[in-house]
């Protein structure tokens, strides 16, 4: 039990809902199919009527025969019988049709609501949430929603199938309908006991879908990192065992479900035994006629069928109803960033104030405790520090991509919880340190965060940066397609592009992290020059490794611990011999165009080094 279930917890989002609720749900998104639904119905009617006619037809004509008179009708019986399955086979074919249609409309709006929710969870949630996992609810997840909405039509049909039968033995014999109907208790029964089972099973199959979706993800986002430190086994080894888990439970899951059929064929069975053993000697006793009996030994495989499905269903509606509440899930997985208020944010100046904020990841570890910090509008400042210091924590705080527990974080002395998040985001140019461009041209990432920029606009931002003269590098310019992830461009290209990226969105306030990645110095000095220009007039925050960039910034803020240990210019901060200069030794130091091994150390308080 161990290894099958390892892994296979519930994600932190996920929760339980009643079935009452859920099939709420589930109805609301069926509610504005209604007329096509309406017309499904009524061919599942039609449908179920031409199934039950049949047996009938035969009874009668059984009758006829016992009556000798067989050849009178035997031509009405046959084309009675073709009409009949031509009509079935037409009120089947729409009934086909427009399921198929009403589920793919509904599947359509399912994924479309699950889609909008992954878009609007905070940062916090895809750190926390494998994007493998979340894709199988998006996909593999509606598709069981689907399924099982087929099944709830197939399944109605056979109910009102049923339902037509049963009044057909009670009005034909009394006695041998109630037999019929003795056993079916036991079957619902059964099947009813077999719930509980199918469903644990199937929300493990499903969760281990989703391990297996999360793996792969993750291999093929890092398989260059992989295959560079020749890890390919590794990757293997953590692979088997998580396929290996799904096909467990997935086997497993096969042998429950599967259980269920022989149970309940075997009851079945044991009825139509006694079926035929009754019916037999009621007829032989003149109390029964023959096309009664043949009626009746018809109506049992009609009726048995339609209801070990109805047995068989549960698990399968089961398995849809788990699917439809791990969509749900993640479609109302409350956010953790909260605005209290949605106002209008109009130009903004710039001015940011951390005052007595606390955050943590954990809210039980804080990074940041009690932090004041006041930047001021238009002004570039530099975080510096250790690793793990605090510098991507304050940046993903502006960006407010993360919700802090207390103290307040003001811009332009406005609470941040109060704007529009839309409109403050767009006033907020982040640039990773690694940028993302999408599939699409050098342009098309350019205009990005504008649809509308004309391509007059596109080319002035691209020459802003650095002179354009990167542009004429690129193999057709601006046109030149940029690959999957933009690997067609080289490191020092993508943040060229980023740049004139944030150029076209013209933000208020720059939260930027600087790429580590070394690039050659012709690329470093376009890059730099490109900075001047997207930095100037903007309030910046620069989680800076370039030696360049501190030296220029009006204030380095030195973070340890989530704690401001220092501040001040360069020059003031290296003269102060502080924590600075520390930094200064272990990162910056070796960019200096004058360095020499061993050469450079600023001397410190703290390490005393000369
Ligand atoms: N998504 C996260 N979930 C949990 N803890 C995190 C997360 N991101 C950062 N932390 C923790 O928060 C602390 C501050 O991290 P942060 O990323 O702000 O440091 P940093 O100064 O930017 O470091 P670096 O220079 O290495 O990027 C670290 O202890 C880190 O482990």
């Amino acid at each position: 039990m161990g290894f099958i279930l390892n892994g296979l917890d519930v994600d932190e989002y996920d929760r339980s809902y009643r079935d009452g609720e859920l099939l709420q749900r589930i109805l609301g998104y069926f509610r504005p199919k209604l007329p096509a639904m309406l017309l499904v119905a009524g061919m599942i009617v039609l449908h179920s009527l031409t199934q039950a006619a049949v047996p009938l037809m035969i009874s009668w004509g059984v009758d006829r025969m016992e009556a000798g008179s067989i050849a009178d009708v035997g031509w009405l019986l046959t084309g009675g019988i073709l009409a009949i399955g031509v009509l079935g086979w037409v009120f089947n074919f729409f009934r086909q049709w427009f399921s198929a249609k009403v589920t793919g409309d509904v599947v359509l709006d399912l994924r479309r609501d699950a889609f909008d929710a992954v878009l609007e969870r905070d940062m916090s949630f895809y750190d926390e949430q494998p994007s493998g996992k979340i894709v199988s609810r998006v996909t593999s997840d509606t598709d069981e929603f689907a399924n099982v909405v087929s099944l709830t039509m197939n399944l109605l049909s056979q109910v009102l199938l049923v339902g037509f039968i049963t009044g057909l033995l009670f009005f034909r014999n009394v006695e041998l309908a109630l037999l019929t109907l003795a056993v079916s208790p036991v079957v619902i029964g059964l099947a009813l006991l077999f719930r509980k089972v199918a469903r644990r099973n199937t929300v493990r199959a499903q969760r281990s879908l989703a391990r297996v979706n999360a793996n792969l993800q993750e291999t093929m986002g890092g398989i260059s990192v992989a295959k560079s430190f020749r890890q390919e086994q590794t990757v293997y080894s953590e692979f088997r065992p998580i396929n290996q888990q799904s096909y467990a439970v997935t086997l497993r899951q096969g042998f429950v479900f599967s259980g269920i059929f022989p149970v309940l064929f075997l009851v079945a069975g044991l009825a139509t035994v006694l079926l035929v053993q009754v019916g037999g000697s009621s007829v032989l006793g003149g109390t029964l006629s023959a096309g009664d009996w043949y009626l009746f030994l018809q109506a049992v495989a009609l009726f048995w069928l339609p209801l070990t499905s109805i047995a068989a269903f549960w698990s399968q509606f089961q398995q849809g109803l788990a699917a439809s509440e791990r969509v749900f899930s993640l479609i109302d997985a409350t956010p953790r960033v909260t605005q209290t208020d949605a106002q209008p944010v109009d130009r903004l100046a710039g001015r940011i104030e951390f005052r007595n904020l606390t955050f943590g990841y954990e809210p039980s570890t804080p990074v940041l405790r009690s932090f004041d910090l006041t930047i001021e509008a238009g002004e570039t400042v530099a975080l510096v520090g250790h690793t793990g210091a605090g510098k991507s924590t304050l940046s993903k705080l502006i960006t407010r991509f993360y919700e802090f527990s207390g103290g307040s974080l003001l811009v332009d002395g406005r609470d941040v919880r109060t704007f529009d998040l839309g409109e403050y985001r767009r006033q907020i140019g982040a640039v990773p340190q690694q940028p993302f461009l999408f599939s699409g041209t050098v342009a098309d990432n350019i205009r990005y965060p504008r649809a509308d920029a004309t391509d007059s606009e596109v080319r002035t931002a691209a020459l802003q940066v650095a002179g354009g003269d990167w542009i004429d590098a690129l193999p057709d310019g601006l046109d030149t397609d940029v690959g999957e992830f933009g690997r067609a461009l080289s490191t020092g290209q993508r943040q060229l592009v980023a740049l004139a990226r944030l150029l076209v969105q013209d933000p208020a306030i720059v939260v930027l992290d600087e790429a580590t990645a070394s690039v050659d110095p012709l690329t470093e000095a376009q890059i730099s020059e490109g900075l001047d220009v997207v930095l100037a007039g903007r309030t910046s925050i620069v989680i800076a490794h370039r030696l360049s960039t501190i030296e220029h910034v009006d204030r380095i803020i030195v973070l340890d611990h989530g704690r401001i240990i220092e501040e001040g210019d360069h020059a003031s901060l290296l003269r102060a011999g502080g924590h600075y200069c520390d930094v200064y030794n272990t990162y910056f130091r070796h960019q200096s165009p004058h360095y020499q091994p061993g050469s450079g150390f600023v001397p410190s308080a703290t390490t005393g080094s000369s």
